[in-house]
């Protein structure tokens, strides 16, 4: 476990700049809602590209036009500045 956890002080300031984002246990949790599946698929295609090249992958669930996405650092057993970063990557 060479990634160090973030403090709760680090999550919650991470939170502030990540509106729609939730704390859930060992990591943090968004779902969003698209026009009809190929959006929500499109999005999905691009969320992938970006986490494969982060090497930093997520856990969602995908039906029809909703995308929860969850992320959390296995290798850290909870919250690292990487779900920080892939989150905001996935936000812009
Ligand atoms: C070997 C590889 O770098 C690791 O297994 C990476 C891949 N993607 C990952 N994704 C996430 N979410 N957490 C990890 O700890 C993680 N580790």
């Amino acid at each position: 476990m060479a990634i160090p956890r973030l403090t709760d002080a680090e999550i919650e300031l991470a939170l502030v700049a990540l509106p729609g984002w939730n704390r859930v246990s060992e990591g943090i949790e968004r779902s969003y809602k698209f026009a009809d599946f190929m959006h929500a698929f499109a999005f999905m295609t691009r969320v992938a590209l970006l986490a494969e090249k982060a090497d930093h992958h997520p856990e969602w669930f995908n039906v029809y036009n909703r995308v929860d996405v969850r992320l959390t650092t296995h290798d850290a057993g909870g919250l690292s500045a990487r779900d920080v970063a892939l989150a905001t990557a996935i936000d812009a």
